[in-house]
C-alpha cells in the first residue's frame, strides 16, 4: 500500500496541500495565497479558477517538495472554507459568476425579509442554522437572480451548484463527479440534517432548481479518483469535510462534550454533540460533524467572522506591524489596554450575538492610548468572542467546559493564549501538530481506504505541545463588564 496520504485545504485565503505519513506526522507543506476580491462594501468574492489552480499548483508542489511521485500517495482528503458559493456550467466548466465567500453579506436585506416573515423556527429546525447572508442558500439565489440567463439554464439542468469541495471534486476528475459531503451540504440551509436530504420546502423558498445539487456523501469513503491527466497518477478521492468540522475531527473530538477552537481568519468552536441534532436555545448552530460508516455525529458551533483577521487588519489598513506574528511583541510593550476594547464587527456580529448591521468599534479612548494599547485590545477581542461564544455552548449542553482544545494561525500566540485561558478560567490546549484541519481530511481519506484501521488506530496520533491555565482566584468581573458595554456600541452605532 501506499504510504503517503495528501491533504487539500483549500482556505479562505490561501490554497495549501500537506502530505502525511502513517503517524500522521507532515511530510512537506505548500501554500499559495489568492486574490480577494471585493466589488463593494461588504461583498467578498473569489475566482473559482484561481482557487482550483492555485490548489492543483500546491497538490503537484507537494509531491515533489516530498521527494515523491504521485503512486506514492494513497488517497487525498479534502478540507475547504465552507458556505462559498460557486455556480458553473456543466458542460464547459466555467463558472457562471465569482465564488460568493462565506463573509459576504450582499443577501443580508433579503435574510432580513425571511426573517421578518417568521421562518426562523422552521429553518433552524430543518438545518439548525441562523437565518443569515453567511450560508449558502441565498448566495445561490442571487448568482441564478442575477446573472443573465442563470436561472432558466440552472432550471434546464445546464448549471451545477456547489461549495468549494464539490468545486475541486468536479474539477480533479474533471467532471465526471458532482458531490459534496453531508457536513458542506449542512452548511448551504437548504440540507434537512435530520433526513439527510435537500429540503424541497427550502428549495421552493429559496427559487434553486435541484438539479443543479450535488449528490450527498459521508464524509469518508471513496468518492472518485483524479483524471489521467491531472496529477501524473490516478488517485482516489477519499475523504470531505469542512474545514471547521475536519479540525474537530483532527483534534479527536471525538467523545460528546469535547470542543476545540480554531483561531484562523475567523474563530469557530465546536462541541461534539453525538448522535442528536439538538437545537441550540442560545444562538449556536446545530451542524453535522461527520458521517463515518454510516453513523452520523452532530455538533454546536459557534462561528466568530473576525478572528485572526483583525491582526491582518491592524497590518495592512492600520499599519502598526509589518506581519501578524508581530502583534504579540507590540501588544505586551503595555501590561494590560487601559480599558480600551476593540470590537471587530467588520462582518457584523455571528455567534452568539447575529447581527448582521453591528461594525467595528473602538471604545475607551484616552489621550494616553497608543498603538500597543490597541494592539492588545484587537488580540484580546479574540478571546472575548470567544468566551461569549464558550458560555453560549455551556448553557446549551448544560456542562462547564473544562478543556479547550485550539488550533490554527493565531495560537502561535502565546499572549493570546494565556489571555484566553485566563478569561475562560478552563485549560486551553494547543496540540503538537497545528495543522488538525488539514490532518483531520488525511484521516477521513486514510479510514476510506484502509490505511488506517480505526479511529482508535489514530488518537494517539493527538499530542499536547502546550496547556495554558488560569492563575487562582482571577476576577475578570470588570473586563468582562467592558467588553459587553462595547459589544453593545458596535451594536447601536450601525442602528440607524
Ligand atoms: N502570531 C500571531 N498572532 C496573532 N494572529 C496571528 C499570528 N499568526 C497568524 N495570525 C493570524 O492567523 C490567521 C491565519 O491563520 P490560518 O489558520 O492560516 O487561517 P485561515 O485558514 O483562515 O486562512 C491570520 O488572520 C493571521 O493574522
Ligand atoms: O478558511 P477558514 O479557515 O477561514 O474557515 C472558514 C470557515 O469554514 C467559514 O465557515
Amino acid at each position: 500500500m501506499s504510504k503517503f496520504i495528501l491533504s487539500l485545504d483549500q482556505g479562505t485565503t490561501s490554497s495549501r496541500a500537506i502530505i502525511f505519513n502513517h503517524d500522521g506526522e507532515i511530510v512537506a507543506i505548500a501554500q499559495r495565497e489568492f486574490t480577494q476580491i471585493y466589488p463593494h462594501a461588504g461583498w467578498v468574492e473569489h475566482d473559482p479558477m484561481e482557487i482550483w489552480t492555485t490548489q492543483l499548483s500546491v497538490a503537484a508542489e507537494v509531491i515533489v517538495k516530498a521527494g515523491l511521485s504521485a503512486r506514492d500517495i494513497n488517497s487525498i482528503g479534502i478540507t475547504n472554507q465552507r458556505e462559498t458559493t460557486v455556480v458553473w456550467d456543466k458542460e464547459t466548466g466555467i463558472p457562471v459568476y465569482n465564488a460568493i465567500v462565506w463573509q459576504d453579506r450582499r443577501t443580508s436585506a433579503y435574510c432580513d425579509e425571511i426573517k421578518a416573515k417568521g421562518l426562523a423556527k422552521n429553518i433552524q429546525e430543518k438545518t439548525g442554522l441562523i437565518i443569515d447572508s453567511y450560508f449558502s442558500a441565498t448566495k445561490a439565489k442571487w448568482i441564478l437572480d442575477n446573472v443573465d440567463g442563470a436561472r432558466e439554464k440552472a432550471e434546464a439542468g445546464k448549471l451545477a451548484f456547489g461549495t468549494i469541495d464539490s468545486w475541486l471534486i468536479w474539477k480533479l476528475t474533471a467532471g465526471k463527479t458532482h458531490v459534496t459531503d453531508v457536513t458542506n451540504a449542512s452548511r448551504t440551509m437548504i440540507y434537512n440534517i435530520h433526513t439527510l436530504e435537500w429540503d424541497n420546502e427550502l428549495l421552493d423558498l429559496f427559487g434553486i432548481p435541484k438539479q443543479m445539487l450535488p449528490e450527498v456523501k459521508s464524509s469518508s469513503e471513496v468518492y472518485g479518483e483524479t483524471a489521467g491527466n491531472i496529477l501524473a497518477a490516478k488517485m482516489p478521492i477519499a475523504g470531505i469535510a469542512g474545514d471547521q468540522q475536519s479540525a474537530l475531527f483532527g483534534q479527536m473530538c471525538i467523545e460528546p462534550g469535547m470542543v476545540k477552537n480554531t483561531y484562523g481568519t475567523g474563530c469557530f468552536m465546536l462541541m461534539n454533540i453525538g448522535k442528536e441534532p439538538k437545537m441550540s436555545s442560545n444562538n449556536l448552530l446545530t451542524t453535522i460533524a461527520w458521517k463515518i460508516n454510516g453513523e452520523v455525529c452532530y455538533a454546536l458551533e459557534g462561528s466568530i467572522f473576525i478572528g485572526g483577521a483583525v491582526v491582518q487588519w491592524l497590518r495592512d489598513e492600520m499599519g502598526f506591524i509589518s506581519k501578524s506574528a508581530d502583534v504579540e511583541t507590540l501588544a505586551k510593550k503595555v501590561p494590560d489596554t487601559q480599558g480600551v476594547y476593540v470590537v471587530p464587527a467588520f462582518a457584523g456580529l455571528g455567534a452568539p450575538h447575529w447581527d448582521q448591521h453591528a461594525r467595528g468599534t473602538i471604545t475607551g479612548l484616552t489621550r494616553g492610548t497608543n498603538k500597543s494599547h490597541i494592539a492588545r485590545a484587537a488580540l484580546e477581542s479574540i478571546a472575548y468572542q470567544t468566551m461569549d461564544v464558550l458560555k453560549a455552548m455551556e448553557a446549551d449542553a448544560d456542562v462547564s467546559i473544562a478543556e479547550l482544545r485550539v488550533d490554527g494561525g493565531a495560537t502561535a500566540n502565546n499572549l493570546l493564549m494565556q489571555f484566553q485561558a485566563d478569561l475562560l478560567k478552563c485549560k486551553v490546549i494547543r496540540p503538537e501538530v497545528t495543522e488538525v484541519t488539514a490532518i483531520g481530511a488525511a484521516y477521513l481519506a486514510g479510514l476510506a481506504t484502509g490505511f488506517w484501521g480505526s479511529i482508535d488506530e489514530i488518537r494517539s496520533q493527538w499530542k499536547i505541545n502546550k496547556t495554558f491555565s488560569a492563575p487562582e482566584g482571577i476576577d475578570n468581573t470588570e473586563r468582562i463588564k467592558g467588553w459587553n458595554r462595547a459589544v453593545r456600541a458596535a451594536r447601536v452605532c450601525a442602528e440607524d
